[in-house]
């Protein structure tokens, strides 16, 4: 089935690919905090919504963790309070028999469980042959990092599809600075070539994220303003009403810039600021995010080691009660905040601070990209003391657009007010369901779209900004500031967010429509 012909990393490439036939998914990790809350969930809805068929496919977990069949089922159905629906579908689902699943235990780094789940995989590839008898083998791995390269070899060895396709998905952090990342990228791909693995960053699979190609290049309006003459900053803010809740193993080997700044919100910095790709071209679009990464880079500085990101536009929290985990050390200087200025060198952002910020246990769960537009010349309104144009595109949750603009105080008199031009996703598009990130982007893979993914150059960039500063982060030479749970993260962001030009629109807040 796979054609002759070779990429790169001299691995076959599979442009004859089935987009039929019998479809196993393996989700390695099964037994972890991905796979139950966002994996398992996304699969069962893709069902549900006949995007994959329950006459074609079959879930396979794998993990270290001893386990039958059942006790995984259960495991998966155990509510969880924010995620009460895709809980009950899993449930639904499984109770129904209509979605297959079957579970074994084996270690990550042995032969003998992964000739197991290929043999397992196999039967059910017999079993549900198609006409021309191909099969299509995706395979998840919800794991840390550190057991990719054993595992993909493991892949390699026992679990290749004979038939059809094999395809990976990693997610992210991948790596933990640039050089662990390259290493991990080229003992994978020495295994498996570039269109075969699939690097998830789910933000990229958010609708709103999405939607950035559309109205920055499919509008008019924006094309000319999309620039320093009429931008003063742009703010990409993250932010979570939860800490790390039993997640601290992991978590304080990362941080947050690893686990949000330098994949979720760089990525969405490069849709809002690369040029127009010259078609909608999977590669074309990356080729495009990529050049971004390189303006970070002070031309003249290019050749001399200056960092691309200063200290002083470079802040740093770890919320009060973090190192109250049992296994956050006593002394970890981990940031669970970081707010960060980053600047791009060229024609149409030089000047322009991109402002990055992310913090746990905050006082609310949002996350929104604000483009904030420059002061009108000649203001013979006063306008400049109510506020600027501000563009915000609300991410999550609840979706929504609008524009923050002045217009007439409605009656008699000649005066300006703030106010709004909103599209409001749940208010405009009544009974349309946003699916999950993960969906899409599962359903991506099994198309084999690579659009939404991350592809190794650009993982590398994303690496080179932040590394210097990551490991002056490791050894302690910069602290993160204490901050309150619950609050708007360390004060000095909010002060770092005013040099940066920023101005509060006073006495204005949007609400988002009741429908
Ligand atoms: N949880 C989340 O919300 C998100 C997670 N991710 C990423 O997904 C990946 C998995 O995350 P998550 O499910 O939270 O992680 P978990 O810590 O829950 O680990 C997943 C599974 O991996 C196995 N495992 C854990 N630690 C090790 C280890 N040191 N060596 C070998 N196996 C290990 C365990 O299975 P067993 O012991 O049974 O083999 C565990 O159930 C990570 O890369 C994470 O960054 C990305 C986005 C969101
Ligand atoms: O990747 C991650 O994302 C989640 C937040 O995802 P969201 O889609 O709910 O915004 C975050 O909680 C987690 O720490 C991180 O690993």
């Amino acid at each position: 089935m796979e054609k002759s012909t070779a990429d790169s990393s001299n691995q076959p490439l599979e442009n004859s690919e089935p987009e039929t036939g019998c479809l196993s998914i393996i989700v390695l990790g099964a037994s972890g905090d991905l796979a139950k809350k966002k994996t398992f969930p996304a699969l069962f809805n893709l069902y549900r919504q006949r995007f994959i068929q329950s006459n074609e496919f079959h879930i396979f977990g794998y993990a270290r963790t001893e386990m039958s069949d059942d006790d995984l089922r259960s495991r998966i159905r155990r509510p969880i309070p924010a995620l009460g629906f895709s809980i009950f579908l899993c449930y639904i689902c499984l109770q129904s028999g209509l979605v297959q699943m079957k579970y074994t235990s084996g270690s990550y780094d042995t032969e003998e469980g992964f000739r197991l789940l290929d043999k397992q995989i196999s039967e059910h590839e017999e079993a549900k042959s198609s006409a021309d008898g191909s099969c299509r083998r995706l395979f998840y791995l919800a794991l840390p990092p550190s057991v990719y390269p054993v595992v993909c070899k493991m892949i390699k060895l026992c679990c290749m599809n004979k038939c059809g396709w094999t395809r990976i998905v990693v997610e992210k952090p991948f790596g933990k600075d640039l050089e662990s990342a390259e290493k991990l990228s080229s003992q994978i791909g020495e295994l498996f070539g570039e269109h075969q693995i699939y690097r998830i960053d789910h933000y990229l699979g958010k609708e709103m994220v999405q939607n950035l190609l559309v109205l920055r290049f499919a509008n008019r309006l924006f094309v000319p303003l999309w620039n320093r003459d009429n931008i003063d900053n742009v703010q990409i803010v993250f932010r979570e009403d939860f800490g790390i809740e039993g997640r601290g193993g992991y978590f304080d080997e990362y941080g947050i810039i690893r686990d949000i700044v330098q994949n979720h919100l760089l990525q969405v910095l490069c849709l809002v600021a690369m040029e127009k790709p010259v078609s909608l071209d999977s590669e074309h679009i990356r080729d495009e995010k990529v050049k971004v990464h390189f303006f970070f880079m002070e031309m003249q500085n290019l050749n001399q080691s200056v960092e691309p990101i200063k200290d002083e536009e470079v802040v740093l929290g770890q919320y009060h009660g973090y190192r109250d985990d049992s296994k956050v050390p006593d002394h970890s200087n981990t940031p669970t905040f970081a707010s960060i200025i980053l600047r791009i060198h060229n024609e149409r952002w030089e000047g322009v601070p991109f402002i990055l910020k992310a913090g746990k246990a905050l006082s609310s769960k949002k996350a929104d990209i604000r483009v904030q537009f420059k002061d009108v010349p000649g203001d013979i309104f006063n306008c400049e003391k109510q506020g600027r144009n501000e563009f915000v595109m609300r991410l999550q949750p609840s979706e929504a657009m609008y524009m923050k603009l002045a217009v007439k105080q409605p009656g008699l008199e000649m005066s300006t007010v703030q106010s709004e031009l909103d599209l409001s996703y749940k208010q405009r598009y009544h009974g349309v369901t946003i699916p999950d990130a993960y969906e899409r982007l599962l359903l991506d893979t099994i198309h084999g779209d690579q659009q939404h993914f991350v592809r190794r150059d650009e993982l590398k960039a994303a690496w080179d900004i932040f590394t210097p500063l990551l490991h002056r982060i490791d050894i302690g030479e910069l602290k993160p500031i204490s901050y309150q749970q619950g609050s708007r993260g360390p004060a000095e962001a909010d002060e770092l967010l005013l040099r940066a030009g920023y101005i509060r629109t006073h006495g204005y807040r949007w609400i988002p429509p009741a429908l």
